[in-house]
């Protein structure tokens, strides 16, 4: 009698949500959707060279909807630059990526409606936990690798932090993991921290705010392989 083995159990995890950020033509936005990204992210931030005015963000984002959810990134934002994108690009997702404290991600969260996510910057162990803070304020907390003092940006930087910071982190929140993220270093990071999400900017650029539709493939690839 022959006996059938079961195929070898490879991998229990889901595969991780991947964010595609900083896209700035329509060839990276065609690049993302054909990798498959999640979620796309527009950059409202003059002094990032991804940042976009409501009229490109809205062209842009009106090329994705319903194939892609719409993230729009702020740094401490007015409430009118949050209402202006959020009607024009028809936003899913607000993320926030200065230093909003929890009761303004609380506030925009009511404001508009819309699912709040909240970019934490991350050196330490105390970073990681500062999550704790967002329950009930945030939708889903970003960590990102901690920009350094007087930096121009606060993210899209390419900075990698210490993984294993996140190895045991069991938040209530959801979470994603950004921060110098690439092709080569994603399928290490999805191991290494289980991230439910991963999130990349720099890592698939050939030069800063310039996206590169290869790039983009081998990263969605490699995430979704790890
Ligand atoms: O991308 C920007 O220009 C930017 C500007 C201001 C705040 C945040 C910004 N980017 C955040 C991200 O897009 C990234 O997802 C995250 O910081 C990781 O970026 P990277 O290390 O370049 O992959």
């Amino acid at each position: 009698m022959t006996h059938t083995r079961p195929p070898p159990i490879r991998n229990l995890m889901p595969a991780p949500h991947i964010k595609i950020c900083g896209l700035t033509t329509p060839a990276a936005i065609d690049a993302a959707l054909a990798a498959r990204a999640d979620y796309i992210g527009l950059v409202s931030f003059p002094r990032s060279p991804r940042h976009l005015s409501a009229a490109d963000a809205a062209a842009l984002a009106a090329r994705a909807k319903g194939r892609a959810k719409i993230v729009g990134l702020f740094v401490d934002p007015a409430d009118s630059l949050l209402s202006e994108l959020v009607a024009a690009a028809k936003l899913d997702v607000i993320q926030l990526h200065g230093e909003e404290p929890p009761a303004r991600v609380a506030a925009v969260r009511a404001a508009f409606g819309l699912p709040v996510w909240k970019a934490l910057p991350v050196a330490t162990k105390q970073d990681v936990e500062r999550a704790q803070a967002f329950t009930g304020a945030a939708d889903l907390v970003l960590f990102d690798a901690k920009a350094p003092k007087g930096a121009a940006m606060p993210g899209g930087l390419g900075l990698v932090f210490d993984w294993t910071l996140l190895a045991a982190h069991k938040g209530p929140l959801p979470w994603g993991l950004a921060g110098g993220l690439s092709p080569a270093n994603v399928t290490e990071a999805v191991r290494a921290t289980k991230a439910p999400l991963v999130d990349v900017s720099s890592g698939v650029e050939s030069a800063p705010g310039m996206k590169d539709a290869a790039l983009i493939a081998e990263f969605c690839k490699a995430a979704r392989e790890a």
